[in-house]
């Protein structure tokens, strides 16, 4: 079935299948840990930049003025050793489930792809849901496999694509 297909499906009856789907998606925590992590290694906005209204020194020393640009590159950000440790490189969504089977609330100033301060993403949680969503449908209905000589190519703008997409092969999953 096309993913089209699927999305009127879940049209059909989306107000019941929304608010069946928010109460769920907070427990999705492993879902919610897997995307945290597709973000903190591809990014969806590679990075933001920033300038301050009147003159300052950073916490570095680094002196500022409202002629200065900030790059914020949050790309480089999610791979750097002395934010997210030894293992920054690994996928690993298990850094994000605390002990306790809760989600790991990072600072917004460590994992910055929804930016940080007064102009933080207004659609986050939004945002989550969608994928979510998205998600959960497809992984309900389909295996998906990955083509393993197929390594994504990534396409260098402030956005972040991949030159070639990601090849997988899809099969339908048995309804039992
Ligand atoms: C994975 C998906 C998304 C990512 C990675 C993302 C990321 C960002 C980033 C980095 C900013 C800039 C923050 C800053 O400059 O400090 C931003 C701003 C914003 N985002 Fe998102 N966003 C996502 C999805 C969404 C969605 C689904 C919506 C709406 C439903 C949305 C609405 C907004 C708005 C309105 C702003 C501007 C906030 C302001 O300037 O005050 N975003 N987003």
């Amino acid at each position: 079935m096309e993913l089209d297909a699927i999305m009127i499906q879940v049209n059909n009856n989306y107000d019941k299948f929304l608010s069946n789907f928010i109460e769920l998606s907070g427990q999705l925590i492993y879902l919610h840990a897997t995307l945290c992590e597709s973000l903190r290694l591809y990014p969806g906005l590679v990075y933001n930049h920033k300038s301050p209204t009147e003159p300052d020194i950073l916490p570095s020393g680094h002196e500022v003025n409202p002629n200065t640009e900030i790059i914020i590159n949050m790309y480089v950000m999610g791979r750097m050793k002395s934010i997210w440790g030894e293992n920054c490189n690994e996928f690993k969504p298990e850094r994000w489930i605390t002990e306790g089977g809760t989600i790991k609330l990072e600072p917004s100033y460590k994992f910055s792809v929804f930016g940080s301060g007064p102009r933080y993403c207004l659609g986050k949680q939004m945002a989550f849901t969608q994928m979510k969503i998205i998600a959960a449908v497809i992984i309900h209905h389909y295996n998906i496999e990955t083509v393993q000589e197929n390594y994504p190519v990534l396409d260098l703008s402030i956005l972040l694509r991949m030159k070639n997409g990601f090849k997988v092969k899809i099969g339908r999953r048995s309804q039992n």
